[in-house]
Formats: C-alpha cells, sequence, structure tokens
C-alpha cells in the first residue's frame, strides 16, 4: 500500500515538474514567445490539430491573422506568415526554407521509399528530378504531345454533362474529377484509363485516394496509423495498404516508358529520350521512381484541376450578368478551339485567375524550415528549425491586396496591371522552386473545360438540390465542396 501511495506521489511529482517546464517554456524561455498568437498555441499543437483533422486548418489559421496580423504563433514550433515579405522570402528561389516533414508523411513515401518530386526535402535531390520533368511538362511539349488527348477528354467531359443534365442533373465535381484524373492518368501512363467512358473511376483510383487519406492519418494520428496495420478494421486496413497497391500499379507506366510503340509513350519515356545522358548502364530513372511518381502525378493532378474547375462554374452559375458574358464571349470561338485563342479570350481567362484566387485548391498550409542562422520575418527573429508556414487562402482575401476580396469578381483581372503586392500575394500555385509543374496543364484543362462548358451549356443552372453550404470548403492540404457534390440542370 505504501508503495502504490509513494509511487503515486512520484508519478504526481512528474506531472507537476512536466508542466512547470512547458509553462515555463512556453510563457518565458521561448525565443518564440513574442510572436502574437492564442495563449494555447505557446503549448500545445492539439487545437491546430483539431482543425487539421476536422478539415478547418486554412479557416483556422486565417481567422488568426485576421485576428493577430500576418505573423501568428499557431503551435509551440510552428508560426503562420501572411505578411507578404515573409512569404516572398521563405518562397524565394535558394532561400534555403526546405519543405518541412509534413511532406514524408503526406504522399507515400512510406516503406523506406525514396520520395517523389513533391515530398523530396533534399534541394539537390528535387533540383535534379525537377529538371528532369520540366521539359515534359513546358507548355509547348504540352501542346505538341498531348493537345488532342486533352481535347477529346474536354469533350467528353462536357458531352457527358450536358447529357446527365438535360436527362435531370449533371454533377458538374464528378465529371471533372473524372476528366482531370483520366487526363494525368493517360500523361503517367501512356494509355487512357477511359474513367470519363465507363462514368465511374477505377479501382486504382480508389486506391490512390485511400493512400492520400492513409496519408493524412500519417500525419496527424500515427500511433492509430501503425495500429491500423494490425488491427482487423477493414477501413483502416485499406488506407494503410494502399501505398503498395499504388507503387504496385506503376509497373504499368515503366512497362508503357520502355515501349517503342508511339502510341504508348507516356510523360517519362518523353522524359528519357529528351533526357542528355543516354548512358545505359546508368538509367536517367529508376523503374521505382517511375512506379512512384506516375500515382504522385496523379494525386497532384486530378482532384485540384477538378475541384477549381468545379467552383469556377459554380461561381459563375452565381452570377446571371457574368454568365451571359462569359458564354457570348466563348460562343464568339472557332469550332474547335485552339489553345492560342483560348489564351486570348480575356473574359474566360479572368474568370480563370479569379477562380484561382478564391477556390484554388491546394491554398495552403504550405510548410517550410527555417534554415540555419534562423532568419528575420516581419520585425521578429525566427531561430532555425522552427516550422513557418504559409497559406495563400488568407493572402488572397486581404482587402489592402485585393479590394472586396470575398466577392467572386470574374472581371477582376480584366485590366492586366496587377500591383505589385498582388504579383507578390498571388499564389495559386505556390513560388520559388516549388511551384507547381503542373500549371500549365492545369490551365490547359481549366480553359478547355471552362470554354466548352459555357459553350455547350448555355443556360445552365445550379440545381434546387445544392445549398450553399454544400459548397463550403473543407481543407485536407486540398479544398473540396463539403457536399461533395455539385449538381446542375439544363432545360431542354
Ligand atoms: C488548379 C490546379 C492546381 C493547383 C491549384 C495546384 C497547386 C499546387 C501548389 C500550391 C503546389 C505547391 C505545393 C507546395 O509547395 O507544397 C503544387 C505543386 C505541385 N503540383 Fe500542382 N496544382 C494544380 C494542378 C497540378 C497538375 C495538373 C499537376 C500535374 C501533374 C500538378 C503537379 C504538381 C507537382 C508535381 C507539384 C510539386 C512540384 C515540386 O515540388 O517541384 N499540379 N501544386
Amino acid at each position: 500500500m505504501a508503495l502504490v501511495t509513494l509511487l503515486s506521489l512520484c508519478a504526481l511529482c512528474t506531472a507537476g515538474l512536466w508542466l512547470v517546464r512547458t509553462l515555463y517554456i512556453g510563457l518565458f524561455s521561448s525565443p518564440l514567445s513574442s510572436i502574437p498568437g492564442p495563449w494555447y498555441s505557446r503549448f500545445t499543437h492539439l487545437v491546430l490539430r483539431f482543425y487539421t483533422l476536422t478539415g478547418r486548418r486554412i479557416h483556422y489559421v486565417h481567422y488568426l491573422h485576421c485576428r493577430y496580423g500576418g505573423i501568428v504563433r499557431i503551435a509551440p514550433d510552428e508560426v503562420a506568415i501572411s505578411d507578404l515579405d515573409g512569404f516572398a522570402k521563405i518562397h524565394k528561389i535558394g532561400s534555403g526554407f526546405l519543405k518541412s516533414k509534413f511532406y514524408d508523411t503526406l504522399v507515400g513515401s512510406s516503406g523506406n521509399r525514396e520520395p517523389g518530386i513533391f515530398a523530396q526535402r533534399d534541394p539537390h535531390l528535387h533540383a535534379a528530378r525537377r529538371r528532369l520533368f520540366a521539359q515534359a511538362f513546358s507548355n509547348s511539349a504540352l501542346q505538341r504531345n498531348w493537345s488532342s488527348e486533352i481535347h477529346q477528354k474536354a469533350h467528353t467531359a462536357v458531352a457527358r454533362i450536358k447529357a446527365d443534365a438535360l436527362a435531370g442533373e449533371a454533377d458538374i465535381l464528378k465529371w471533372w474529377t473524372l476528366m482531370a484524373t483520366d487526363v494525368i492518368a493517360h500523361l503517367a501512363f501512356g494509355e487512357s484509363f477511359n474513367m470519363l467512358e465507363l462514368g465511374k473511376q477505377t479501382p486504382y483510383i480508389d486506391a490512390i485516394q485511400s493512400a492520400l487519406l492513409g496519408g493524412v492519418l500519417r500525419s496527424e494520428l500515427p500511433w492509430l496509423y501503425n495500429a491500423g496495420r494490425w488491427l482487423p478494421v477493414k477501413t483502416l486496413e485499406t488506407l494503410t495498404t494502399a501505398d503498395n497497391v499504388v507503387f504496385e500499379h506503376g509497373a504499368l507506366a515503366v512497362r508503357n516508358m520502355k515501349d517503342q510503340n508511339h502510341n504508348s509513350k507516356n510523360l517519362f519515356g518523353q522524359m528519357v529520350a529528351a533526357a542528355e545522358d543516354p548512358d545505359k548502364d546508368k538509367p536517367v530513372i529508376k523503374d521505382s521512381s517511375v512506379q512512384l511518381e506516375a500515382g504522385n502525378l496523379i494525386v497532384a493532378g486530378s482532384d485540384t484541376t477538378a475541384v477549381t474547375l468545379t467552383y469556377l462554374v459554380w461561381a459563375v452559375l452565381n452570377d446571371t450578368a457574368l454568365q451571359r458574358d462569359i458564354e457570348e464571349e466563348v460562343a464568339g470561338l472557332s469550332s474547335d478551339i485552339g489553345q492560342e485563342e483560348l489564351k486570348d479570350a480575356p473574359l474566360l481567362n479572368s474568370v480563370i485567375a479569379e477562380a484561382l484566387r478564391l477556390y484554388g485548391a491546394a491554398p495552403g498550409a504550405l510548410p517550410r524550415i527555417v534554415p540555419a542562422g534562423g532568419a528575420d520575418i516581419g520585425g521578429h527573429f525566427l531561430p532555425q528549425g522552427i516550422v513557418v508556414s504559409t497559406q495563400a487562402y488568407t493572402m488572397h482575401r486581404d482587402p489592402s491586396i485585393f479590394p472586396n476580396p470575398y466577392q467572386f469578381d470574374g472581371r477582376r483581372f480584366l485590366s492586366s496591371e496587377l500591383t505589385r503586392s498582388q504579383k507578390t500575394a498571388y499564389s495559386p500555385f505556390g513560388g520559388g522552386s516549388r511551384i507547381c509543374i503542373g500549371l500549365h496543364l492545369a490551365w490547359m484543362e481549366l480553359r478547355l473545360g471552362a470554354a466548352l462548358f459555357f459553350r455547350e451549356c448555355r443556360g445552365a443552372r445550379i440545381s434546387t438540390t445544392m445549398t450553399v453550404e454544400m459548397m463550403d470548403t473543407v481543407n485536407h492540404f486540398l479544398i473540396a465542396p463539403k457536399g461533395h457534390c455539385c449538381n446542375i440542370v439544363l432545360d431542354q
């Protein structure tokens, strides 16, 4: 009995000491103690984690920026930055602010596999991979090599939307997702997955989505993720084994990369063909890297474009005058809609830029590590090793940069001259050396999808089955509509 009392006393004392130490560090000795923010962020990640897991991280951090300013402490070792100079400093090429450990867990680099281009944190390895990818993702190469596939898929998507809308209602989120996934899958694998024709995604894409969810779980609740491997719970098992399913399917991308038949060439085949070093003993890219990157490209290039396009159409359909004007503009384009005339359609491009401002699908947070020696940001010294995260979500809603920021103004970007602060703040595709490599592909799909939609589905309306709340955004790194659909109708 006496032993039990003694042990309890020891445990209480240890807990008490831990509490005093945590309070002392949080209040006085942390180098971050002068940074404004809610009191609890000095002591715990739990509140931030709660909002992350419930899909409200960007909204919560935005609220904190509105309340405390451009630099806010959001956790004991993490500071959120929406200060423009701070953002520019962090994302400047060669700044030394590298991606944080968050990226290790987000996409499938588990099982000791190397991280792909998105998650690679080593700047030299990343730069080498980026150089290899750059040419194949350039605007000219995409136009030259993939224009007809992208056109065909956009036409099919709009035809399916129109047919469904005339028959009752069409879920544009579903069709844009199938389109964007079919496009990037075709480019990465060298053959069509025919999801638009099937009207549903393949089991491989189901596995990719499970792998992504598994990544969020691995990042936020690693103990549950690890337990999931052993627990006899089907959902957990699916989430924790999805990485392997995705990786194994990537073998198809390797086969087609090596295939000499032009019809099955994929992005990787084009990269290898364009690479300078033809040395057979030292392959330009390993088979296992192709297997991994093929899946990663699908993750990066599907929901991103689909969600942005969905919000774009929804926002335009909420503004009758804008809808009428854009329908008129695209009706004047030639029947086969070339990329050059799409680039020159002023209202279409302004509407896309505005959709990317308010509804760019990856609006934050982009966490980076303060490099050796620390950094001065917004008048505060941040020591090395601290996580600094930026979010376009907040910069895009700063009223001193974008007047009336919460309003979707499809004409906002019609006047071509952006102010200096707008140029810095506008970052739907991230910035610096880690800027989205798929941005030209995304713009191609956004232009073509939107132009075909407003030409073929003139007079479309939002279905009465939709509520405003259903289009509220949830945020798990990407954003998505809370209702998981966006239904539109069309009169005969
Ligand atoms: C509207 C559509 C898209 C949006 C809003 C978007 C947004 C972004 C953002 C914000 C980043 C930076 C992430 C970070 O720094 O953590 C990024 C990176 C990336 N994106 Fe996109 N993206 C889109 C479409 C695409 C497409 C179609 C692809 C096709 C493959 C793609 C592939 C990538 C890749 C590979 C990276 C990592 C680049 C690197 O680290 O070097 N994205 N994207």
